[in-house]
């Protein structure tokens, strides 16, 4: 008799229910994208593309040619299938064609790596259309983000404005703003000049994750300021610059699919995850328009297909000899291990580089560290001078690394949505890629539950050959010797510091 499935609960929101199907669509050669702008097709060919991926071809025939934007997005495609590119590149199309500068799209990511990192998609297409890209991530100081985002005019030699008179008018310098839900907000708050008076495109990023948390109410303050006429409070708060006869950006009375006839003014939206949340309540935040739902396969959750997945079954405490065994069979690939905090991956690396007779070098990767830390390690990492990055969950969403060929669940991710995107560091932009999850005897009927929540879940053992676990065995005794001392100097450092605090 074949496995009982579990079945996948019907969405609660009707629009939900009858989704376009990416995973239907073929990659398209950029010969046949239609209406690309030729400047575009260049900057993708320069960035090594030949053809759009199936959500990119998707979210393009939504925003290009008639019916364009007419309807706000909501995208759940698998890790690594290519969202960033399906939301940047008709942003930047539509865009190209402005007169003037001002800011227009805004992209919003839950962390300061994964912002840095889609900005380097658009500054790879932006430019050559002309168009200027921003940062606000709190990576520079404050004043330096201002200085980058916000055009002054130039005082003309032996003109002095009157302390008295209104300051002259600020320009955005930027026409498109990839920021951090924190430092928008100070932007918002305190920057002079900025202004999101003729935003046009919102795209929220790892949607399900900006929603779990307020982040300084980041979402209500856009909505608030872009979700009304003219005559909102939007006016009182730029009024001071309007009044010199600045750019107004008279938000779309569209006649809409649905709405016929109906004025509404509207900023445009894109939400996008690989694990996009179907929860109304979450999702009526977005305050959504006419939403159109996009996803791969009629299935909630799908892993990336290259991606192969398996499973290690041993002791509790024998876990960190079978790591060590499965690092030295892979070989020096490009690997991700991951642990359920932060404290664990730092002890977990400590030891792994206390094994001497492990010639990999490894490193962690947590949101205890220095961001110039965590950046110089990413860095590290991506040119291929560490092979192991031991990571806990928060910071590796999104992240996208070439090379990584395996990733290591040193503990068993409690949901399948943190397995999926763990997985998903591997197996990316169509590439082949391996999971391993390490489990104890009484983990493993969980695990399988959880698994047959996604397509494809198929998980066999990976059996590891018994001597290469043998031989570790006495470097093991060293290294938790080892880690003991080093634990104990490090909690007798901190205690150190903790006296000598005010
Ligand atoms: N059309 C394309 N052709 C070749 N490579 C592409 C194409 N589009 C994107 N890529 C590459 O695919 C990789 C994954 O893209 P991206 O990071 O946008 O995935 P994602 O869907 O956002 O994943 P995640 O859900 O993990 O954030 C990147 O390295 C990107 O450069």
């Amino acid at each position: 008799m074949g496995e009982e499935r579990p079945r996948s609960r019907a969405p609660a929101l009707p629009w939900m229910r009858s989704p376009v199907d990416v995973s239907l669509l073929n990659e398209c050669s950029l010969d046949v994208v239609p209406c690309l702008d030729p400047r575009l097709k260049g900057a993708l060919q320069n960035m090594g593309i030949s053809s759009l991926f199936p959500v990119q071809v998707a979210i393009w025939q939504e925003t290009i040619g008639p019916g364009a934007f007419e309807r706000d997005l909501c995208v759940n495609s698998p890790t690594g299938s290519g969202k960033t590119l399906a939301y940047a590149l008709p942003i930047v199309q539509v865009l190209s064609t402005r007169a003037v500068r001002c800011l227009r799209a805004l992209v919003v990511l839950p962390t300061r790596d994964l912002a840095l990192q889609v900005k380097e998609v658009f500054d790879a297409i932006a430019p050559p259309v002309g168009l200027s890209v921003g940062l606000a991530v709190g990576q520079s100081s404050i004043a330096d983000e201002i200085a980058d985002l916000i055009k002054r005019p130039k005082l003309q030699a032996g003109i002095c404005y009157d302390p008295e008179d209104p300051p002259p008018e600020l320009q955005s310098a930027v026409d498109i703003l990839v920021a951090t839900p924190g430092r928008l907000v100070d932007h918002i708050n305190s920057t002079h000049g900025f202004t999101l008076e003729h935003l046009c495109y919102l795209v929220a990023d790892e949607t399900d994750r900006l929603l779990r948390e307020s982040y300084q109410s980041w979402l209500p303050t856009v909505l608030e300021m872009t979700n009304m006429n003219n005559e909102g409070p939007l006016k009182s708060k730029s009024s001071l610059y309007s009044a010199f006869g600045s750019l107004r950006t008279i938000r779309r009375c569209g006649i809409e699919r649905g709405f016929k006839g109906k004025s509404y003014p509207r900023l445009v939206k894109m939400v996008l995850s690989a694990t996009l949340t179907q929860d109304p309540s979450k999702l009526s935040q977005l305050d959504l328009h006419h939403p159109l739902f996009l996803s791969a396969g009629r299935r909630r959750y799908r892993f990336p297909e290259k991606l192969e997945s398996y499973k290690l079954i041993c002791q509790s405490k024998l876990k960190p000899i079978y790591l060590v065994a499965l690092l030295q069979n892979l070989e020096g690939e490009k690997c991700i291990v991951f642990t359920s905090s932060v404290e664990s991956t730092h002890r977990l690396c400590t030891l792994l580089n206390f094994f001497t007779d492990l010639p990999l070098k490894i490193k962690e990767y947590s949101g205890l560290q220095r961001q110039s830390v965590r950046s110089k390690t990413l860095k590290a990492f991506r040119e291929g001078d560490v092979q192991v990055l031991v990571s806990s969950d928060a910071m590796t969403r999104g992240m996208d690394v070439e090379g990584v060929r395996n990733v290591i669940n040193y503990e068993m991710p409690p949901y399948i949505k943190t397995y999926i995107h763990r997985a998903g560091r591997t197996a990316r932009a169509g590439q082949t890629g391996r999971c391993f999850t390490l489990l104890r005897k009484d983990e493993v009927k969980r695990f399988k539950k959880m698994l047959q929540k996604a397509d494809n879940n198929s998980c066999p053992v990976y059996s590891l050959p018994a001597s290469s676990v043998e031989s570790f065995r006495s470097s093991y005794t060293s290294a938790l010797e080892k880690l003991k001392e080093a634990v104990e100097s490090e909690t007798s450092r901190k205690r150190k510091l903790g006296s000598k605090a005010p």
